[in-house]
């Protein structure tokens, strides 16, 4: 009898088998640059671990290491129960994508064809590669009709797409990816690092990603390795106990002085503190308003639209200078410049709040529908 209990140890013995160990580790180039030394660390399975660190500590050798395309000076590297070293380099590679910087995808050869890249090695048939590039092509997100095109007629951002949908197509346990988004512009990088998040939390891989940008580790890690020169590591953990408790000095400099701020980042709004507002639909007259406010005590009110989405703020000196018996969608409003999703982030509640026009914003669903309001007295409550 298979009981849920056996179901889950399976899984975890499945997920285990793609942890990656580093024990001992050390690499020394032919001219004695010793980029790492000793190093110690298991990158838990089905998790996407951030390396990090200053320039030259050896990020990106770490990485390099996962899949042979650097050899080990010293120590081992395993996988589940293998050591890499003694796995054949081709098999390996074939079970670990790799994305990098510049997308690295072969210039004379067609979008579909460089997605193909893996498939083709396995031999697959060609309906089968067909289907698994359409696949592919939508789960990154690109528009079905570049895959004739070829590489230098896509923006950089599609590129980076092409090449994690080519480092996917075998689906792969594993994902490397070596500063997978710093050659695009900072929109076309949010953009990416949602995506990117938005599949593994489908994929559920091991992956391991290289960057310089601490902001980028705290959004997309569930830990971080904060590495210090020579592969040392100066502290590897979740991104809330890195800004909670800080190693060393080290790694209070590294992420910066705003360390405040970012922990607000990686706090949600709590529900609970989400107040009912004073609103009225854009169809109410004036004088309903003004009763609704009086009664509330509220300084203005959040106009709805029909389909309960917040319009704008309506002050209580402007509802007080109108005519009572005019409607209130013939009054100037004042719109807000974003709204605040219900899953939204402190860091953002309070930035929003700064420029909000009496100190209040509407929360919204994800249809844009109106929840309450969130308020600068409230969250400074929270923070204090
Ligand atoms: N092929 C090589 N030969 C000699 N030294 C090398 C070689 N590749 C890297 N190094 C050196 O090893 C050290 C670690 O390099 P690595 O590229 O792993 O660092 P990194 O942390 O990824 O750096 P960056 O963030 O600048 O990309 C550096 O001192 C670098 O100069």
């Amino acid at each position: 009898m298979t009981t849920a209990a056996a179901r889950q140890r399976t899984q975890h013995a499945a997920q285990d088998s793609h942890a990656i160990v580093f024990d001992t580790v050390s690499k020394r180039y032919p001219d004695g640059t010793v980029a790492v030394e000793a190093l110690d660390l298991t990158l838990p399975a089905g998790e996407l671990t951030v390396l990090v660190g200053p320039s030259g500590c050896g990020k990106t050798t770490t990485l390099r290491m996962i899949n042979r395309l650097e050899t080990l000076s010293s120590g081992c590297i395993r996988i589940g129960d293998r050591d890499v070293m003694e796995s054949d380099a081709t098999q390996l590679r074939r079970h670990i994508g790799y994305v990098m910087q510049h997308s690295g995808l072969f210039p004379h050869q067609t979008i579909a064809d460089n997605i193909a890249t893996v498939p083709r090695l396995l031999k697959w048939p060609k309906s089968r590669i067909t289907a698994r590039v359409e696949e592919l092509v939508e789960l990154v997100g690109l528009d079905a009709g570049l895959i004739r095109r070829y590489p230098h007629q896509l923006s950089g951002g599609q590129q980076q797409r092409v090449g994690l949908a080519r480092a996917l197509a075998a689906d792969p346990p594993i994902l490397l990816m070596d500063e997978p988004f710093a050659a695009v512009d900072p929109i076309v990088r949010t953009h990416l690092q949602d995506e990117l998040l938005r599949l593994q939390a489908r994929m559920g891989k091991t992956i391991v990603l290289v960057t310089h940008d601490i902001d980028e580790a705290m959004k997309l890690g569930d830990r971080i390795a904060i590495f210090n020169q020579n592969g040392r590591i100066a502290q590897f953990d979740t991104p809330t106990r890195l800004l909670a408790a800080p190693a060393d000095e080290f790694v209070v400099d590294f992420i910066g002085a705003d360390r405040e701020l970012r922990r607000l980042a990686l706090q949600q709004l709590d529900p609970e503190e989400i107040d009912p507002g004073v609103h009225v639909a854009g169809s109410a007259t004036v004088g309903d308003a003004r009763t609704r406010l009086q009664q509330a005590g509220s300084s203005g009110v959040v106009v709805l639209d029909e389909a309960h989405r917040p319009l704008g703020w309506l002050d209580w000196e402007r509802l007080r200078q109108a005519d009572g018996l005019s409607r209130i969608e013939q009054l100037e409003l004042t719109p807000w410049r974003h709204r605040l999703h219900e899953r939204t982030n402190l860091r953002s509640a309070l930035n929003a709040l700064i420029s909000a026009p009496g100190d209040v914003m509407p929360v919204v669903d994800d249809d844009g529908r109106y929840l309450g309001v969130i308020s600068q007295v409230q969250l400074t409550r929270r923070l204090s």
